[in-house]
């Protein structure tokens, strides 16, 4: 069956390739492609000109110019993520440039945009599951998966504080990966197995947090819910009469925590929660089928809790606590971000800092302001530790 195909049910929960997940690259997608078929050589155009194109504000009429392409001749599910990597990157720059009200999608671009998605069932918005997970190439392929062998695929204007941003989220979902394999453990509830599936879980949050380090106060663009220059959303011309309003992308729609949280059956607060469960219709689908299949299982937390087993009580808690200190390392980095963003607003006095950060979203999103954003965090790294066991 073409993995693109996403209309079949779900898989019981079991095998990790049964979710599109990789046994070496997790939720990322494998040595991602960097070419689209001939057909469609005038988006890769556009796609590895953003930058230039964005800068000189020429983009909007390069797009007006360009064909529309069916996206009948894409094949498979690797032609697919690229496509929708690049849409996804032409309608952020395409979106920003003249940043105004209202902004129209022309149909050159909606309708081809609209149809990648309909078939990977995702948005027609730029994604993590672009901008990070589909979007790295190693300059030497024999060489080692570090930020200095990484270059992103698709670039905007932002340079190296997009790459940094782009990579290190990159190498974060990455550093996830033996905490992926761990998950399936908790299916056979054997003491010493689910003691090993822990370790190696709370090893893997370590290695991310350390991964996280590698993010400096400047690289960013996260792409905020809130977009006050689209409160009405984007009318994608020739798809549907009225705008719709999709969230911006953000690492908020990163499976790997979302797993880990339902794993350790962490509860999050009720505000954060409907969040972050919102952020799931913004994950490629068999992705956030592996989340519902792990919440679907007997719940770990009580299952350690009344096997009155104290290394298991441990194991438990080395993993909550690894994750709470991820999210507060993350805390660190998104503080440092917010102010830095906010000064360099400040200095240029202008409304948008990035091409990622107008991508449109709900009306109802709350601010970008730092401390709204950073109560929501705080809020989630303290329902994180609140599943903590006494022991
Ligand atoms: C410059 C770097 C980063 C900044 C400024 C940043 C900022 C933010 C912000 C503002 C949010 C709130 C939700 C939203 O508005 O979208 C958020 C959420 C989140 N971010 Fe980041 N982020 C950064 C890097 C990362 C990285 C590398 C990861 C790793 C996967 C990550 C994972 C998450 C997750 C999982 C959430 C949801 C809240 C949670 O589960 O704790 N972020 N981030």
């Amino acid at each position: 069956m073409d993995p693109a195909d996403e209309t079949e049910q779900p898989p019981p929960p079991c095998a990790l390739d049964k979710f599109h997940i990789s046994p070496e690259y997790g939720f990322l997608l494998p040595d991602p492609q960097t070419e689209l078929p001939a057909p469609y050589r005038p988006w890769m155009d556009l796609a590895r000109s953003l930058p230039d194109l964005i800068a000189t504000r020429q983009l909007r009429a390069h797009v007006h110019q360009a064909p529309q392409l069916s996206a009948a001749q894409l094949h498979g599910h690797r032609d697919l993520r690229l496509a929708h990597l690049v849409l996804g990157f032409i309608t952020a720059g395409y979106v920003w440039q003249d940043g105004e009200e209202g902004p129209v999608l022309p149909q050159n671009l909606a309708v081809p945009f609209w149809e990648v998605s309909r078939r990977l069932g995702l948005p027609p918005i730029l994604l993590h599951a672009d901008l990070v997970l589909a979007n790295w190439r190693q300059r030497d392929r024999a060489g080692p998966l570090e930020l200095g062998n990484l270059d992103p695929i698709v670039w905007l204007p932002g340079g190296e504080s997009l790459r940094g941003f782009v990579l290190v989220t990159m190498l974060v979902e990455k550093a996830a990966v033996p905490g992926l394999q761990a998950a399936p453990a908790i299916r056979q509830p054997n003491g010493e197995t689910l003691l090993q599936a822990l370790a190696q879980l709370a090893m893997a949050l370590g290695a991310m947090t350390e991964a996280l380090m590698q993010m400096h106060g400047e690289d960013g663009f996260p792409l905020w819910r809130d977009n006050p220059a689209m409160p009405a959303g984007l009318l994608y011309e020739g798809v549907w009469e009225l705008p719709q309003a999709y969230s911006g992308g953000s690492a908020a729609q990163s499976t790997v925590l979302h797993a880990f949280d339902a794993f350790l059956g962490v509860r999050h607060h009720e505000e954060s929660s409907a969040f972050l469960h919102r952020m799931r219709d913004y994950m490629p689908p068999r992705h956030r089928a592996f989340v519902e299949a792990i919440q679907a299982l007997p719940p770990l937390r009580e299952l350690v809790l009344s096997s009155g087993n104290e290394a298991l009580h441990c194991a438990y808690n080395r993993c909550v606590t690894a994750l709470a200190a991820f999210r507060t390392r993350h805390i660190a980095v998104a503080t440092k971000y917010v102010v830095t963003a906010t000064a360099a607003k400040r200095s240029r006095g202008s409304p948008g800092t990035s091409p990622l950060q107008a991508a449109p979203s709900r009306p109802e999103q709350r601010g970008t302001g730092g401390s709204p954003v950073l109560r929501f965090l705080k809020s989630v790294r303290d329902a994180t530790r609140e599943a903590l066991l006494n022991v």
